[in-house]
């Protein structure tokens, strides 16, 4: 089934005011309930955008009816072993934090809270109902993933590695953070406290457009694990709060809310990348571009996704709004695979003692596979009615047979885990010997003579050898994963004053790459709000960086250009309006206007005042002056594309990746075909090609340096010439297509690229 998607728009706030709402809920064809998000044309009011949404919640929906509706049906899935995956998404100070976690009282509980309470209720239901048969335990672990690094929640922040906890990919779609804390939780009472102390250690500042902005996305994840007999059954709740995306032409961030948001802003700009890229079908989907995507896995994950979309009703949130309803109509059309966990068996471990009776190892775990299913496809399906009222298909395959044939009549749909039950329910308690033949394979891999054979439909297909085998590797495994683990976050012990000296060591070499690091992202800043013509904001940038830089006098004559440019517009503002001529609004942005312009009555205005939110999709619309005098030449020009390429400018993750098919003119497709361009490059590339790319267009200095010969220089080069083909138009967007692209980067050469093919290749993957 696809992403579920719900639109929530929030009350106004203290500072709002009525007249200026402009967004609201509006029933669908269903009267019962609203589906519809009616937005104004910000190029002409008198026409309005519609989009559709599986339930839309106006100013008056409360937390409890967000929460019955729309998310207490999911809980039934979790226990049935589906994940669930929930998070909220949206504009800064749109109510994400409030809808996820909510406050303190009963009625302003929000999702997760609420989430957890009905889990709870859900667990001693299902005990009561077995008499104690079936236990259910809840575990939780918590993070946050802040400037692009993973923290436990459940550490302090002193007792964070200033590098973060490691992610891996686990499988099946999902993603293991190595070294996180999960903490047992038995009650709603223990949930709250151990919840409430981890928040505190969830990083928020004030900003300009909310006073307890989120400055990470933070994820909790509720593990639960059924156990009835020997069947052990896992599934897993994230609830997701994403950090919400931020114009800074608004927020006025200055310093490390500036880097903060630039890193949010990077990742959710991937998220738009990722969506967008599922959408058209691409073949590669950038989810490694940043955590955050990598951990949502969105369309890669199993089970149920739930989107809540928050949206502020005002006009001072009008493109932002447009961009967040275009995202959420994307997502709302990708499948997710409704596939819920396998279960596991417990018992089933005999050794064969010299008596020749069999002893059993009841702690072996033992894995008994699930037949495959096809995957149901529908669109907007309601979670409620999925198992309710869609028959589960045909079974197509039947690679592992779950039961002997007997159990599988009296329970024709063996495929949930409530027929499994009853099952149990109905049939005597499998003894181990009896588990071994349940972990029966086709009829072409079956050995008719295995001694263990229980049934002639469900031969056993291994030996009890090869089963012991199979869980000998299976335990080695695990228990080397837990190793793993536990040398991340806890090593051997060393003496206070080696890591005293390791901290020290530590630091400095942290410090240097962070100063460097940091006085990049300014820089890359501060291109992109000139590309985007937010002049006034690219001067700013550019004096965060300097001290980073110091004695570099490009950058130095780079800040008096873009200084007497400003007050060159200034200049000519000023003259016009003395004048009395209505000027069509210049090319660049809101920030370059005096407090008293911005507030100026909006009839005033030329009718295109939002022209800005345009410019960047309208290829035709690029302020054409915006880098003509102040001189931005690449170091390093490729040759490529013919001069008719499109330029590509940046934006606010939302509004770039909004290519706003609902109601931009038809070129606008333009901006993307440079994506599309690269990835067909790029997939005609051999692996080893493909990887160097990938690694070098991440523009990513920890990365790049590991390729062999590079090193943090030249690694820092290569990111400099990319940032620099940002800016120019005959590129993709900054993103390298070929090693001979590479090659002719300054300083590269032909040598070097060949180092890096070799290393490589020396790696052995992809030879
Ligand atoms: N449904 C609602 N009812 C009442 N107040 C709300 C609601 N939604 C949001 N608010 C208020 O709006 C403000 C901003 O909300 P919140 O902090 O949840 O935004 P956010 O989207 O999480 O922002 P950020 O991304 O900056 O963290 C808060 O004061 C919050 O109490």
């Amino acid at each position: 089934m696809s992403v579920r998607v719900i639109a929530r728009i929030r009350p106004l706030l203290k500072a709002e005011i009525e007249r200026d709402v402009i967004v609201e809920a509006v029933e669908g064809e269903a009267k019962d309930k609203k589906s519809l998000v009616r937005i104004p044309n910000p190029k002409k009011e008198s026409e309005a955008f519609t989009f559709q949404f599986s339930g839309v919640y106006d100013q008056e929906a409360t937390q409890a009816q967000v929460f019955d509706d729309e998310i207490a049906p999911t809980v039934k899935h979790l226990f049935k072993g589906y994940d669930v995956t929930l998070f909220a998404y949206g504009v800064t100070g749109t109510g994400k934090t409030h809808t996820m976690r909510g406050g303190k009282s009963l009625a302003e509980r929000g999702v997760i809270p609420r989430l957890l309470s009905s889990i709870y209720r859900r667990a001693r239901k299902v005990e009561k109902d077995t008499s104690g048969v079936s236990q259910v335990e809840a575990v939780m672990s918590y993070y946050e993933i802040y400037n692009d690094r993973v923290f436990d929640l459940f550490e302090p922040p002193e007792k964070r590695t200033s590098a973060g906890l490691p992610i891996r990919d686990a499988g099946n779609g999902k993603t293991q953070v190595v070294g996180l804390t999960e903490r047992p939780c038995t009650s709603l009472k223990e949930f709250e406290q151990l919840y409430d102390e981890a928040n505190v250690n969830r990083s928020t500042s004030a900003t300009k457009l909310n006073a307890h902005s989120s400055r990470s996305h933070a994820i909790l994840c509720v593990k639960i694990t059924q156990t009835t007999g020997d069947e052990i059954r896992t599934s897993t709740a994230s609830a997701i709060d994403l950090a919400g995306s931020e114009d800074n032409r608004r927020t006025d961030n200055m310093g490390n809310r500036m880097v903060e948001s630039a890193s949010i802003n990077k990742s959710l700009f991937v998220l738009a990348q990722c969506v967008e890229a599922i959408s058209k079908k691409q073949a590669r989907i950038p989810y490694r571009e940043s955590k955050m995507t990598r951990i949502l896995s969105l369309g890669q994950n199993n089970g149920y996704t739930v989107m809540i979309l928050n949206l502020a009703p005002v006009r001072s949130y009008h493109l932002d709004t447009l961009s967040s309803l275009n995202f959420a109509n994307r997502t709302k059309k990708i499948e997710v695979n409704e596939i819920e966990n396998q279960p596991i068996y417990r018992a089933a471990s005999t050794k064969t003692k010299i008596d020749g009776t069999k002893d059993v190892d009841p702690g072996a775990p033992m894995l008994n596979r699930q037949p495959l299913r096809p995957k149901i496809l529908s669109q907007d399906s309601h979670l409620r009615d999925v198992t309710a009222n869609v028959p589960k298909p045909a079974k197509q395959f039947s690679v592992y047979a779950d039961k002997p044939k007997q159990a599988q009549k009296a329970a024709p749909q063996a495929n949930t885990s409530q027929t499994r039950l009853s099952v149990l329910k109905k049939s005597p308690k499998r003894t181990s010997s009896e588990a071994v033949p349940t972990l029966g394979r086709p009829n072409k891999m079956m050995r008719p003579n295995d001694a263990t054979r229980i049934t002639k439909v469900t031969e056993p297909a291994l030996s009890t050898n090869a089963i012991e085998a199979l869980i000998e590797r299976k335990v080695v495994e695990a228990l080397a994963e837990r190793a793993d683990q536990t040398n991340v976050s806890n090593g051997d012990p060393i003496s206070d004053e080696v890591q005293r000296r390791l901290d020290a060591l530590e630091k400095r070499v942290e410090g240097k790459e962070t100063e460097r690091a940091e006085g990049l992202q300014y820089l890359l800043m501060a291109k992109q709000h000139q590309v985007r013509g937010e002049e006034a904001s690219a001067l700013k940038m550019y004096q965060l960086a300097l001290p980073h830089f110091p004695g570099n006098e490009k950058l130095v004559r780079k800040m008096s250009a873009l200084q007497e440019r400003i007050a060159a517009k200034k200049a000519e503002k000023r003259r016009s309006v003395a004048g009395g001529v209505s000027l069509p609004p210049a090319p660049a942005a809101t920030d370059d206007l005096e407090p008293a312009e911005r507030a100026a009555p909006k009839l005033k205005r030329p009718k295109d005042e939002d022209a800005s939110y345009h410019e960047h999709t309208n290829p035709s619309r690029v302020p054409e002056d915006s880098d003509d005098d102040f001189q931005y030449r690449p170091r390093t020009k490729i040759r490529q594309r013919p001069a008719a390429a499109t330029k590509r400018a940046i934006t606010s993750p939302l509004l770039q990746t909004n290519s706003a098919r609902t109601f931009l003119p038809p070129q606008n497709e333009d901006s993307s075909s440079s994506e599309d361009e690269l990835a067909t490059a790029l997939s005609e590339q051999t692996p080893r090609t493909k990887h160097i790319l990938r690694i070098i267009n991440t523009k990513d200095v920890s990365q790049i340096k590991l390729l062999k010969g590079v090193g943090p220089k030249k690694a820092e080069m290569i990111v400099n010439c990319l940032c620099d083909l940002d800016e120019d138009a005959e590129a993709s967007a900054g993103q390298l297509r070929s090693l001979g692209e590479l090659e002719r980067l300054r300083g590269v050469g032909g040598k070097l690229v060949e180092g890096m093919r070799l290393g490589v290749g020396r790696l052995g993957v992809f030879d």
